[in-house]
């Protein structure tokens, strides 16, 4: 079933006026993880299995940064999650409400802002956006669509057909279409491919705007940088299987490693005794040492590799030091895990 039909299915079977689900919490359902995803497999018609026994808690209020490569199930997860894709062996709570027997009020909790740019129409701006409100049972809210357009700079554009504007607009449209509802979980898949710097940053800024709002964002990237600048946790999909989730500081400082390169003023065929005591490599051609901090970053070694050096009468003409990114790290990982 497609996103537009899922949309139908929901207009024919959700009841207008429906008490907003912000209203709806109670102290027990706070405590509630916002996404709990126990034990997912997921097996398609064709026989490729794209999840194998997926566990994962999300919390309530964080960014959360799924990471993975094509094909590693990103995707098909939050398809699952959504309410899109057929759950294979498993169970998917959202805000304690299971997927599949609590599916209005699970649908109603979620915003999904998907890969696909699917939204030619004759429609307009303004009436896409409202009717995407409507279609999860939500009582028209002029207020709420307009700040929405505003947010995401489409109040200009409101009486625009959607077929007349940019794909950066439309993917803008896609965005306003998911938060009409005001959900409580909003899926971004690869919010940002293919877009310029700026809707870029319009949209980090929305979703930092959205957590402060106590909004749970999840969202999928190929730009690491993406996640290292906005994940409060990162997740890594391989091959249907979580390798890893982890806090983003934690997981920078756990696997980042810190190097300091020393560009020779002579070079050198080995490595002197004098410095044998230092985790030292010797670049092949002789003229860069290259240091590699212990990783919780103990300055005290390099004060003594400093001083061992000047004692050793080796002299250097440049030094520069590199922190791995998370680019780095994510590399190692799904190299690990293939
Ligand atoms: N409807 C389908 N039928 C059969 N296989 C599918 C179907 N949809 C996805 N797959 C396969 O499942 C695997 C996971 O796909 P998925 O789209 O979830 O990956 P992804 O991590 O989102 O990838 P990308 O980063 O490229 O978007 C892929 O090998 C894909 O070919």
């Amino acid at each position: 079933m497609d996103r537009d039909h899922l949309a139908t299915f929901h207009a024919g079977s959700s009841r207008a006026g429906e008490a907003p689900a912000a209203h709806a919490r109670t102290p027990a359902a706070a405590a509630e993880p916002a996404v709990a995803i126990q034990g997912v497999s997921k097996t398609y018609d064709s026989g490729f299995q794209a999840l194998r026994n997926v566990d994962l808690t999300i919390h309530r209020g964080e960014i959360f940064a799924l990471l993975g490569p094509n094909g590693a199930g990103k995707t098909t997860l939050i398809s699952i999650v959504c309410g899109i894709a057929m759950l294979g062996e498993g169970r998917v709570l959202v805000n304690g409400h299971d997927i599949q027997s609590d599916w209005r009020k699970t649908r109603s909790l979620i915003g999904l802002v998907p890969q696909e740019l699917s939204t030619d129409s004759f429609e307009t701006v303004w009436r896409t956006v409202s009717f995407s409100r409507g279609l999860f049972g939500k009582p028209a809210n002029p207020a709420h669509i307009e700040k929405v357009l505003r947010d995401l700079s489409l109040w200009d554009k409101r009486n625009n057909q959607i077929q007349t504007l940019s794909g950066g607009m439309k993917r803008r449209v896609l965005i306003a279409k998911a938060l009409a509802h005001e959900p409580e979980v909003l899926f971004l898949d690869e919010p940002t491919a293919g877009v310029d710097v700026e809707l870029r940053r319009d949209m980090w800024a929305l979703v930092r705007s959205l957590r402060e709002k106590g909004v749970t964002v999840i969202l999928t990237t190929h730009y690491i940088e993406e996640a290292e600048e906005m994940a409060d946790r990162i997740g890594v999909i391989n091959g249907g299987e979580i390798v890893l989730v982890e806090g983003k500081e934690a997981l920078m400082r756990k696997l980042g490693r810190k190097q300091l390169t020393l560009h020779l003023h002579t070079p050198m065929d080995r490595i002197p005794e004098a410095l044998a005591r230092h985790a030292l490599e010797l670049s092949e051609d002789g003229e860069a040492l290259t240091y590699t901090l212990a990783q919780d970053g103990e300055t005290a070694d390099v004060t003594a590799l400093l001083q061992d050096l000047a004692d050793a009468g080796i002299r250097f003409r440049d030094l520069h030091t590199q922190q791995s990114t998370l680019e780095d790290i994510f590399v190692d990982l799904v190299r690990e895990h293939t």
